[in-house]
């Protein structure tokens, strides 16, 4: 029974406690430790002998592998902690945290307000409308104690909480953690480097190797060990250590200590959601939204950029080839002045010129023509890759022409017109064969109509007939909406995996999930933003490509649909970007995973070239991506005019849900598995 008397002097205990990281040594190693309510405790030790470790399991980042700690807490908001590191948002003005943190707080604007002042004066803080990136290293410092002092906490954990501030103003704020201490019966845990520092504290632990090799009042140790100071009595309780070469039992023979006469934690539930969270994160992250040029630029400017981009250069006839020409026929400058009812080409009389109906053909076409001063010339230029084509049309082309036609048997070869091709680009190169194969069909139309000959003989016996994509006329009237789909899972993804991991690299998050902000609060945050930022960033793509450049788009209720999954594929994007953020180990990683999926995705949708040419294997992995899903349900729907309750328009919204489900639950499950998912390493 003494010892549940004791309990309720001591508002931190630590028993037993045992933890490594990931299956390495034990960090914490066997821990005790006893923080008496109203005290100051200074933990004392060498680098990377396991004293944030330890904050943070107390803290409970971090669960212990064995052993137990109590903490004499209501809530969260009992405790306050000053990390290490700033982990302070640089963009946000010294105001603007103060009301984040004291909304995840739970205080009202006055308090707030109060407690700003109050905190001013005791720690000389800087003007409230700075940005904390334009602080001094101290003032930041400054900035980040007076964070964990404003709610008043019953409990304060500082990792060097005097690190980088001046001697003098280091000497005033103890007077206040001794005066809050005293008067308040406030509970302070500091770790601290500055050994002489922590005289000032009720009580020190001295840590190494993840035990704490004693614990007590300054006073009590500097007289046992008979020394002056702390840090002679630590170097001599480290030789003693090291002569005993005590062995510390390894954490799987230790008991979990719940045995002790404790109560677990005494600590109300978190709730997973909560509005006035959720709030706190939405102001937050909108002002730094704001004020995030970069990020707005490529969110918000970049799509429409893209469109306008892509509806500009994509599909358009190709212009300004080059072709280069020998005209042994006629000067090639006359050709100009030909007109193309010179008569019959197979009456003797005719001066029909066919080189110059081929070469005023190809000049309509947009081409351009440079004449060669002789064949060696224009064999060699078409090895340049300026040139795509090279055409000799030689002497008496026409009239040898007439002869062909009259008899065959006896035609020279030589005396036909010859074509040497540039393979560099075999897109160029089959348009161009196809506009030659269309002027020569011209060119034999010309001729059949000047002879009085039907030039309808020459047409295909074949009817065609278009029954859907009518106004389809260019090639990026049919890819537009695989690109509009592209946007719409590129940019959430680049935008939820960009702030997760700024904030998580800046232990901003770290930090915001102590103050009490929990997964779900950071991902409804998150995803309120992301719905606003997806119909701009959709809308205004959709208003280029098909009110603008005039793409074509049938006016069914399928459109609605259509919007349905542009949402649906951004929501995957935004999953997809959390995702990435919680594997990734640095914002770099993340944002080459999400270039590298969006461009593999991209490849392979079928815009560049169709599906249908892939190998079966391929075929079957690309149908199933996201981009692949929406876009070409997108192209029905606006083509074909697909309506919402076409089959293959309800079975690939499905597929769309259920990849959100899919992805929504790796997220929870990595979220479970990965505690400390959004804590820098
Ligand atoms: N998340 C983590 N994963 C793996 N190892 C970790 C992690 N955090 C800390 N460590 C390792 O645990 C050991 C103790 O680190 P810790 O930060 O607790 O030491 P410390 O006493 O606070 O050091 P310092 O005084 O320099 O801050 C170090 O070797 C560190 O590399």
């Amino acid at each position: 029974m003494a010892v549940n008397k004791d309990v309720h002097n001591y508002d931190v205990k630590v028993i037993n406690a045992y933890k490594c990281y990931y299956g390495g040594v034990n960090i914490i190693n066997g821990l005790n430790m006893n923080v008496k309510s109203g005290s100051i405790y200074g933990l004392l030790g060498p680098s990377g002998c396991g004293k944030s470790t330890l904050i943070q399991c107390i803290l409970g980042v971090f669960p212990l592998d064995s052993g137990c700690i109590k903490l004499e807490i209501r809530s969260q908001c009992d405790i306050g902690y000053m990390p290490q590191d700033l982990c302070l948002d640089g963009k946000l003005t010294v105001e603007e945290t103060f009301e984040y943190y004291g909304i995840l707080y739970k205080m009202n604007e006055r308090n707030i307000k109060n407690r700003m002042v109050e905190l001013k004066n005791i720690l000389k803080l800087p003007n409230f409308n700075r940005f904390i990136e334009d602080l001094s290293g101290g003032e930041s410092r400054r900035i980040s104690l007076a964070i964990t002092l404003l709610h008043d906490p019953k409990i304060m954990i500082m990792d060097e909480p005097t690190v980088g501030i001046d001697s003098m103003l280091r000497h005033e704020i103890w007077d206040e953690f001794k005066r809050i201490t005293e008067q308040q019966k406030k509970t302070i845990i500091i770790t601290t480097h500055y050994i002489e520092e922590a005289n000032q504290a009720d009580y020190v632990g001295l840590m190494r190797n993840g035990v704490l090799l004693e614990e007590g009042p300054p006073v009590d140790i500097l007289l046992k060990y008979n020394t002056g100071t702390l840090e002679s009595a630590f170097l001599t309780i480290c030789c003693k250590e090291e002569d005993n070469n005590m062995v510390h039992m390894p954490a799987f023979n230790t008991v979990v200590t719940d045995n002790n006469g404790w109560k677990k934690p005494r600590k109300s539930p978190k709730k997973i959601i909560d509005y006035s969270r959720i709030k706190g994160l939405l102001k937050k992250n909108m002002r730094l939204f704001s004020r995030d040029y970069m990020l707005m630029f490529t969110t918000l400017v970049f799509p429409i950029l893209q469109t306008a981009l892509i509806c500009a250069c994509i599909g358009n006839n190709t212009k300004d080839l080059k072709i280069a020409i020998k005209n042994d026929e006629v000067n090639f400058s006359e050709c100009r002045y030909y007109n193309n009812n010179n008569g019959c080409v197979l009456e003797n009389k005719s001066n029909q010129t066919l080189s110059c109906v081929i070469i005023n053909r190809l000049v309509s076409l947009g081409y351009v023509l440079n004449e060669v001063k002789d064949r060696n010339v224009g064999e060699s230029i078409i090895k340049k890759p300026k040139y795509i084509a090279f055409i000799h049309f030689p002497k008496n082309y026409t009239s040898e022409f007439a002869k062909y036609i009259d008899d065959q048997d006896n035609y020279d070869l030589q005396l036909q017109p010859y074509m040497d091709l540039n393979n560099h680009n075999t897109f160029f190169k089959n348009a161009m064969l196809a506009d030659i194969m269309e002027t020569m069909k011209y060119l034999v139309q010309s001729v059949l109509h000047d002879c009085s000959n039907n030039p309808k003989a020459l047409d295909v016996p074949l009817k065609f007939i278009t029954v859907t994509g009518k106004e389809v006329k260019s090639y990026i009237n049919s890819i537009v909406s695989i690109y509009i789909a592209m946007g719409a899972f590129y940019f959430p993804c680049l935008f939820s995996v960009s702030v997760m991991l700024t904030e998580k690299m800046d232990g901003v998050l770290g930090r915001s999930m102590i103050a009490g902000v929990t997964k779900m609060d950071l991902v409804v945050s998150l995803f309120s933003i992301t719905n606003v930022l997806l119909v701009l960033q959709t809308l205004a793509p959709l208003c280029i490509a098909y009110v603008f450049f005039g793409n074509p788009i049938e006016i069914t209720n399928g459109l609605f649909t259509f919007g349905v999954l542009i949402i649906l594929l951004g929501w995957s994007g935004f999953f997809y970007g959390l995702i990435v953020a919680i594997i990734s180990p640095s914002k770099l990683a993340g944002i080459f995973i999400i270039n590298g999926f969006t461009y593999m995705q991209s490849t392979l949708a079928g815009c560049i070239w169709p599906i249908s040419a892939q190998t079966p294997v391929l075929q079957v992995f690309s149908e199933l991506l996201p981009i692949r899903i929406v876009g070409s349900t997108m192209v029905s729907i606006s083509l074909k005019g697909w309506t919402s309750d076409h089959p293959l328009v309800i079975r690939k919204t499905a597929i769309m849900v259920f990849y959100n489900v899919i992805l929504f639950s790796v997220l929870i499950i990595l979220g479970k598995l990965k505690k400390d998912v959004w804590l820098k390493r």
